[in-house]
């Protein structure tokens, strides 16, 4: 269970992130959901140990959550990759520095799951499309079997059809892999539809923590409705009772 605890950040002079405490339960899913600049990005960077808090707790089961090396998957998916090493080296970095032993029915099944033909990963990052890197950038994070994995809007760089697919390939490897997952994202609907928690972060602030249904049909505050109508509105979330 990733435990956050009135977490407190600094970045220079002005305290970005105030107070945060949130949990995230092994197997589950977060969708932290907030307007540009409200502390989504430092939040990752904190949990990932990139950012010292200077008040609050981040744990793994008690411990640093460094200790279980979480995975990211980063928002412009051929940005995530050396452009001059192929897909499979870049996949292989963390098998590599963590010694671990990847079978071949282990990268075939989770190919198979992310439906990506092996091949594919002896290309280099600029000869897939952008839904297939970002697909072999879950494959990179899954790869080393962390119980926590990170995602910087992991949709945003795809067309709506990609989305729906990529989204639903993530739901599937949860199930089947049992990775805790935390979701940055700016689309509501996606986040109703496939998160068990989402968290509205606002100016640095949790605004709101609930579970979705409970958010979706009836946020309490009223920032958290005009999210919720606003999407409604947009036609990513559809309109509950
Ligand atoms: N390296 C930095 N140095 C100082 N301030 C920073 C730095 N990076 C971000 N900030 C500030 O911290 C605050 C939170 O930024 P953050 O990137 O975490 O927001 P975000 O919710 O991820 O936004 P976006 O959706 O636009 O990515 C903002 O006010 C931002 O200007």
């Amino acid at each position: 269970m990733l435990t956050v605890s009135n977490l407190r950040v600094k970045r220079g002079a002005r305290v970005t992130l105030h107070d945060i405490s949130l949990s995230l339960p092994a197997g589950k899913t977060l969708a932290v959901v907030g307007e540009s600049g409200a502390g989504k990005s430092t939040l990752i960077a904190a949990i990932l140990g990139l950012l010292k808090p200077s008040g609050g707790q981040i744990a793994w089961n008690g411990a640093p959550t460094r200790m279980v090396r979480p995975a990211l998957v980063m928002q412009e998916p051929r940005a995530a990759f050396n452009p001059v090493l192929s897909l499979r080296q870049s996949i292989m970095e963390p098998v590599v520095a963590q010694n671990i032993k990847l079978t071949q029915e282990r990268l075939q099944r989770l190919c198979a799951g992310l439906e990506l033909p092996l091949d594919i990963l002896d290309r280099r990052p600029g000869q897939v499309s952008i839904g297939q890197a970002q697909r072999v950038g879950i494959l990179r994070a899954l790869i080393a079997s962390p119980p926590l994995i990170l995602f910087d809007e992991p949709l945003s760089a795809l067309d709506a059809v990609a989305q729906k697919h990529t989204a639903r390939l993530i739901s599937d490897l949860q199930g089947e892999e049992g990775f805790a997952a935390l979701i940055v994202t700016h689309d509501l609907g996606y986040a109703v539809a496939h998160a068990d928690q989402i968290a509205v972060l606002k100016a640095g602030r949790i605004e709101e923590i609930a579970d979705s249904e409970t958010f979706a049909l009836n946020p309490r505050s009223e920032y958290c409705r005009t999210l919720r109508d606003a999407a409604i509105a947009l036609g990513a979330l559809e309109a509950v009772a």
